[in-house]
């Protein structure tokens, strides 16, 4: 049984991996093999807030990870975005699927790109780091907190709550909504969140099926990168509603020459103060950049950046 959030996008997730098992393994290839439970997480039960507002870790991760401990559920499937650095005791992630677009998709109503809006132009999003970072490039919007899945978001464009937003180009792209996208921002312009694009499958540690099962499924290259930006966030977790970004990128991957490149940040949600690393390395030292790279923010931006509540 494959446990998931009832999100349009965290079923289209959970669809593909069953898709991918199925191929994988002839013994789950008949429909109807594989179940797949919808679990409601405090997450999506709380609508009308922004998400950093509520605080705590595990929001869309914790009822899931209940299910699966009480083995009413065999693998979990997240967005690694939404995962917390640290698993639960007799949690385990064994499989990390290869990479989705790890990029922001623009969406405005009138003005298909970022730089096109006028003066003053409302950008919705409920993301810390989104905002801060279109606050940083342009003091000169305004934004405005927006939530909701896609389709609301889409519907609050179309209104004219705002004049644009951005989402994850990976849960567009996975919805088969790419064309909404009216433009997409460069890492270099709008880095992403740690994990963004990338989907994990959980299972019970002591699971040898569940284990044998995903297997197959494991990306390692994408695995990589997210154990770097992962590594990162923790050392940067008690931060509390500080916006942090983080992406890590492998090249020749597989081969004696692979380097791992790291870009971090953290900035303030106004977007007014900003502080960013890069690191450079080997594989085997990647984590250890990640580590590295968060342990210098968070001494550069000194204690008082992440005083909690301080917005
Ligand atoms: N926090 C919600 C969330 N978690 C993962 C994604 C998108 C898919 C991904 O990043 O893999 C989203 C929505 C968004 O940021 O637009």
């Amino acid at each position: 049984m494959i446990g998931t959030r009832g999100s349009p996008l965290a079923l289209a997730q959970t669809h593909q991996v069953r898709d991918l098992l199925a191929a994988a393994h002839p013994e789950l290839s008949e429909p109807g093999a594989i179940g797949i439970e919808i679990i409601k997480t405090t997450g999506d039960a709380i609508l009308d807030r922004p998400l950093a507002e509520v605080g705590g870790k595990g929001l869309f991760t914790k009822e899931i990870d209940e299910a699966m401990l009480d083995g009413r559920i065999d693998i979990a499937v997240h967005s690694m975005k939404d995962v917390p650095t640290y698993l639960p005791p007799g949690i385990v992630l064994p499989c990390v699927l290869e990479r989705e677009d790890v990029r922001d998709a623009f969406l405005g109503r009138d003005h298909p790109t970022l730089e096109s809006l006028p003066t003053g132009a409302v950008v919705g999003t409920s993301s810390l780091r989104r905002g801060a970072q279109i606050l940083a490039m342009r003091p000169d919007l305004k934004v405005v907190s927006f939530r909701g899945n896609v389709q609301t978001r889409l519907d609050k464009l179309a209104k004219g709550v705002a004049d644009a937003t951005m989402l994850a180009k990976a849960g567009l792209n996975r919805l088969g909504m790419a064309d909404k996208a009216t433009s997409v921002l460069d890492v270099e312009v709008m880095l992403p969140a740690v994990a963004q694009g990338a989907v994990g499958c959980t299972c019970r540690a002591d699971d040898e099926q569940a284990h044998r099962w995903m297997a197959p499924l494991h990306h390692a290259e994408t695995s990589l990168c997210v154990d770097v930006e992962r590594a990162f966030l923790a050392r940067l977790d008690g931060s509390c509603r500080t916006p942090i970004g983080g992406l890590a990128r492998v090249s020749d991957f597989g081969t004696a020459n692979a380097r791992v490149f790291f870009r971090g940040m953290v900035i303030r949600p106004d977007g007014k103060v900003l502080h960013q690393t890069t690191r450079e390395g080997t594989v085997d030292q990647a984590v250890a950049l990640g580590e590295d790279a968060g342990a210098e923010l968070l001494a550069k931006a000194g204690p008082d950046f992440f005083t909690c509540g301080a917005e």
